[in-house]
């Protein structure tokens, strides 16, 4: 882990634009020398946040370039710190050079989130804004990155922290009534805790709903499409990605390891995962290709498990497997099956509940049906095109909601079994604790190293 969690009051130096060629490109420079370097480098004097047009000379006086010299005073910068931007031609070589001559000059070269990790030190971000600035760079479809936008612009963690507050408030309360024991039942009941906490809980679930559906944009979600050979996975793959990536054919067992798509469904990124039919095979390779399917049913969001509908022991197919996967994943898979080859089947493409599965019947082959399977698969995952997200979130986030809440489970818990304030009370102290790691109120060196050594040099 190379992040430090403390400020070293080094001054840094790195290209912030994308690297390669570009019509304008910036050299950052944040620290306490910035200012010195950056009116060496300009040979002039830089005025707080005035555009200056300059020839930026190396060292020995030889001219660089020219360009935009722009400095920002402590504390009213992207950093918090001394910023100086140097705005040249944008050029690798030349850029290069102009970073060399900031290094000769006593600026070092900038680790990668290092920008960002000293704003969020000089808290000029929290850590969920942080983050939110990489997934907004990294974004891949409008609706992820206008939510990035929204989160980096503080939607999120103001969600976040008026959660923490309204925990606060309440374990005050609950320990004040403590100190209190002989009537501490009666503070519990008379300040309606049980009903704080249920309202705390709702008001959490919301957020988590919210935060689900932000981090589905980022991350999109993993499908694997899984089925005996010959059911028409493969096509399911095709016809949901909208071109022929899995090779098709009606010899079983063609599909022997796993294919990957990116598809969209309404701007809702998804990963599929095609796989090896499942069978008892003797040929090593297509064994290998059924493990490896196995393995990425292990670590779906979604199974779709495919079977020929135009066969006449389709239930007892799909029924079939059921013992297996059992045995291999556990029960508690998210499942829908696919009575595929409704063309032949002659049945009408429609969605069945039976239990806790879905059955869909639709035709690969004629495209009967998908639309009602893409439906299907939004609902899953919660996703709604109309509303949009309202701020994007990460699974790190997600994690720490979900323990936020198993907490106040517990805390609830608690005061129904025993009336015990003082379990409570520290349910809600560890609820508090799981909400800080989102906003990096609570955090580690190892968990700051982690999210900012996953950025780009110079952001
Ligand atoms: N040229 C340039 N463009 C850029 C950036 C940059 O660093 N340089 N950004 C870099 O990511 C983004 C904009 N983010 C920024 C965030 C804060 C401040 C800043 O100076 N904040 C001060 C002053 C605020 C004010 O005057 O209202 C502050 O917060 O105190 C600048 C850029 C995108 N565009």
């Amino acid at each position: 882990m190379t992040a430090l969690s403390s400020l070293d009051g080094d001054t840094i130096a790195a290209i912030a634009t994308a690297p390669g060629r570009g019509g304008v490109g910036i050299v950052r420079l944040s620290g306490p020398a910035a200012l010195a370097i950056g009116e060496q480098l300009c040979g002039r004097s830089l005025q707080p946040r005035h555009a200056h047009f300059c020839q930026f000379s190396d060292t020995d006086g030889s001219v660089l370039d020219s360009g935009i010299g722009l400095y920002f005073p402590a504390p009213n910068s992207f950093t918090g710190e001394c910023v100086v931007e140097l705005q040249g031609h944008g050029g690798p070589v030349i850029l290069d050079l102009i970073v060399r001559a900031c290094c000769n000059l006593g600026a070092r070269l900038a680790r990668a989130g290092e920008f960002s990790e000293r704003a969020f030190l000089n808290d000029k971000l929290d850590l969920a804004q942080a983050e939110a600035i990489a997934d907004l760079i990294n974004s891949t479809t409008e609706q992820a990155a206008l939510s990035a936008t929204r989160s980096l612009q503080g939607a999120f963690s103001r969600e976040v922290d008026e959660l923490a507050e309204a925990v606060t408030r309440l374990r005050v309360y609950v320990e004040a009534a403590i100190d209190f024991p002989e009537e501490e039942i009666d503070f519990l009941a008379d300040g309606k805790v049980a009903e704080q906490v249920t309202a705390l809980q709702q008001r959490l679930q919301q957020v988590l709903n919210q935060a689900r559906q932000g981090s589905l944009l980022r991350e999109g979600m993993k499908l694997v499409i899984a089925g005996r050979p010959n059911a028409g996975k493969s096509s399911l793959l095709n016809a949901l990605a909208g071109q022929d990536s899995a090779i098709v054919t009606p010899i079983e067992g063609t599909t022997r390891d796993v294919l990957r798509e990116h598809i969209q469904i309404d701007g809702m990124p998804l990963h599929i995962v095609d796989t090896a039919g499942l069978r008892e095979s003797a040929d090593v390779v297509e064994q290998e290709g059924i493990r490896r399917a196995w393995e990425e049913m292990a670590t779906a969001d979604r199974i779709l498990l495919v079977v020929d509908g135009s066969s006449p022991d389709a239930d007892i197919a799909s029924a079939g497997l059921w013992p297996e996967k059992n045995e291999r994943l556990g029960a508690e898979l998210p499942v829908t099956v696919i009575h595929n080859k409704a063309d032949r089947s002659g049945r009408k493409p429609t969605v069945i509940q039976q239990g806790n599965d879905t059955v869909i019947e639709l035709s690969a082959l004629t495209g009967a049906g998908m639309d009602l399977l893409r439906d299907h698969l939004k609902q899953c995952m919660g996703y709604s095109d109309s509303t949009g997200s309202q701020y994007s979130a990460r699974r790190r986030h997600l994690e720490a909601l979900e323990e936020a809440a198993e907490f106040l489970a517990a805390g609830q818990e608690q005061l129904a079994a025993a009336g015990a304030g003082e379990l409570l009370a520290e349910d809600l102290r560890h609820c508090h604790n799981a909400l800080g790691t989102i906003t990096g109120t609570v955090s580690s060196d190892e968990l700051l190293g982690e999210i900012f050594s996953s950025f780009c040099i110079g952001k």
